[in-house]
Formats: C-alpha cells, sequence, structure tokens
C-alpha cells in the first residue's frame, strides 16, 4: 500500500518537529526513515499511524488522507512504537489474545500462533512477559502488530537498544516478512548497516527536515569514492607537545576534517589519504585505520548539506 508523505509540518511549542518533508513510500517495500536523534522520526511516525495530526500537510495511505480517515488507515496501519510495555503477569499468549480482542479479530487462535511462529516466541508464548528479555519483548509487539495482518507495518526503532544477538534475530524477521508478504514496511533506525541490511528505499531526515532521498544504490553513489582515515591521537597524559592539536594542524589540508571524542577522521581521495598517512608522525598517534568508503559517507554527505530550502534533494546530487 503506497504512502504519500506532502510537506507535513509539526510544532511542539517553540520546537519544529518536523519542517515539511515530502517523499513517497512505494507499496510492498521495506522503507528506512534515518536520523540522528530528535530528528523527527517518531513524530513523523505518530502522524503516519493517526496517533496525531500534522499541523500543515499531508499523509495519505493507500489514497487516504490518516488525519481524515481516523480508524480507516488504523486498520491499514499496524505500529510498533519504540516503548511498548506489557503486564509482567501475563504470558506472551495472553498478551496477543487480549490484543486480538480488543481488534475484534476473527480466527483468534490460528492468528495468535501464525503471529507466534513469526516472531519465533511459539516456545515462550506461555511464559510470563516478566521474564522476557528485551528482544524478547519487542518480538512479542511485533506479533501484536502482525495479528490483523496489516498491508503497512510501521516499526520504530524496533532494534533500539537490543544486543547483537536480539539485532540478528529481529533482522530475520522483518527480511521474512518482506519475503513471505505484500505488506510495506516502514522502519526507522539510527543504524546504517540495518537500513542497508533491510530497506529497499531512505529518506533521510536531519531536524525535522528531508535532507535525502532514494535507494540505497543512491546512497552508494552518492557516497562516492573517497576513503575515511581515522586517526586515533596518542594519550596526552603527560605530554606537553598536544599530540591531538599538532595532529589536527597536519591533517587539515588533506580532506574534510570530522573530531569525535576518540579521532580525528579525515575525509579525503585516495591519493591524499596515502600521502596523509605517510604524513603522519607516528610519536603523535596511537594508531591509525583507513576506511573504505560506505554509507557512513552518504550520510554524512546528506547531513552536511546546506540545502535548507524544504525542497527535496537527492542523495546523487549531494556533495560529500
Ligand atoms: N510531545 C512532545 N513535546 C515536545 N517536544 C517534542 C515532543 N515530541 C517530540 N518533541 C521534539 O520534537 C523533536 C523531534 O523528536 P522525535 O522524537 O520525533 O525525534 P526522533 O528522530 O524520533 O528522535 P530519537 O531518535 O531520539 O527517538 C525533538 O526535538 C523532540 O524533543
Amino acid at each position: 500500500m503506497q504512502i504519500t508523505i506532502t510537506d507535513v509540518r509539526k510544532r511542539y511549542g517553540d520546537v519544529v518537529a518536523l519542517d515539511g518533508p515530502s517523499f513517497e513510500i512505494p507499496s510492498g517495500s521495506t522503507y528506512g526513515v534515518l536520523g540522528t536523534n530528535g530528528a523527527g522520526k517518531t513524530t513523523l511516525f505518530e502522524l503516519l499511524v493517526g496517533h496525531d495530526r500534522p499541523d500543515e500537510g499531508r499523509i495519505e495511505v493507500g489514497g487516504l488522507d490518516v488525519a481524515a480517515a481516523g480508524h480507516r488507515v488504523r486498520e491499514r496501519v499496524a505500529f510498533l512504537p519504540e516503548h511498548a510495555g506489557f503486564p509482567p503477569a501475563m504470558t506472551g499468549r495472553e498478551v496477543l489474545d487480549v490484543h486480538a480482542r480488543i481488534r475484534g479479530l476473527s480466527a483468534r487462535c490460528e492468528r495468535i500462533e501464525d503471529a507466534l511462529e513469526t516472531v519465533g516466541l511459539s516456545e515462550a508464548a506461555d511464559r510470563a512477559v516478566a521474564g522476557y528479555s528485551n528482544g524478547m519483548g519487542r518480538r512479542l509487539g511485533l506479533a501484536s502488530a502482525l495479528l490483523a495482518d496489516p498491508p503497512v507495518l510501521v516499526l520504530d526503532e524496533p532494534t533500539a537498544g537490543l544486543d547483537p544477538r536480539g539485532v540478528a534475530t529481529f533482522h530475520e524477521i522483518v527480511e521474512r516478512i518482506d519475503r513471505e508478504t505484500d505488506a510495506t514496511v516502514v522502519l526507522s533506525s539510527h543504524a546504517l548497516e540495518e537500513v542497508e541490511r533491510l530497506c529497499d528505499e531512505v529518506a533521510i531526515l536531519d531536524d525535522g527536515r528531508l535532507c535525502a532521498v532514494g535507494s540505497i544504490d543512491d546512497l552508494w553513489t552518492a557516497a562516492g569514492d573517497d576513503v575515511t582515515v581515522e586517526i586515533r591521537p596518542a594519550d596526552p597524559a603527560g605530554r606537553p607537545d598536544r599530540p591531538r592539536e599538532r595532529l589536527l594542524e597536519t591533517v587539515q589540508r588533506y580532506g574534510d576534517v570530522i573530531e569525535t571524542d576518540d579521532a580525528i577522521e579525515v575525509v579525503c581521495d585516495r591519493d591524499e589519504a596515502i600521502a596523509l598517512c605517510s604524513a603522519l608522525d607516528p610519536d603523535l598517534l596511537e594508531r591509525f585505520e583507513v576506511r573504505e568508503p560506505g554509507l557512513e559517507a552518504a550520510f554524512r554527505a546528506a547531513l552536511g548539506t546546506d540545502e535548507r530550502d524544504g525542497t527535496n534533494v537527492d542523495p546523487t546530487e549531494v556533495s560529500a
């Protein structure tokens, strides 16, 4: 089911949570909404599932205006919120049974068994939710979302806070849903690898604005051929010669410099990277490594763009 987001604006008091993003999510795709903390992902999802209304603009699901269609949209869209809680004394199966009754679903038992099976909770279904791990709790939330066979599934940061095994399990489930159903899956994430693995297309939000939109291939193209040289300065303790500052002076001329807490990163072409690595004073650093271009570069390119006029920016047009 196709989703169309048109010039959506939402404020909370003085805070502009969404500042006019417009993009389309193709029917049947797995679509990623990527952004740093506070970019507006949850706000967008709350509007998309009809929990709140935009101040301006419009979101359509399968041609229906979400703000006007109310429950007709909610019947089509299932939502896994970022923080879903369940009564701890109930078993997983009981939780799903209550949710299925609330939604007035027929063939409850069958649907519950299918949903439990899809998320890999069949064996744990009769255990109290209090004993579930974080990952199992998230999978139970997904099972609840799947009960009604929704044409649209909206997952807000579904793997946030999960350990690597929980993340891998969740990814496998989403891939299976993608393979075995026609559902349009929209998920938000901070994690590029996650979006790259699961999604066909992606929209990148920053400060409520759309700063890039396109396929994963488009993003790779936008990433270009530049490599990143990551340099870890030597421990500054007892070093009056200030290794980090001296390294910074050296690296400036080779490319774009990004400072993180632990490292200095320089994004530059391969020839410059070779020259830079030769110019580094080994006494000043703990270690350095050269990373191949990746989606991270495209993400940075998108976030670094000065296009702030509210128009859509194709990532292939975004320069690093
Ligand atoms: N109910 C609210 N009241 C006030 N401000 C809000 C509310 N909800 C969101 N905001 C603000 O709107 C902005 C966007 O928040 P939102 O939660 O949509 O971002 P996000 O991309 O989902 O972030 P995160 O990755 O941290 O979950 C933030 O500045 C946030 O503080």
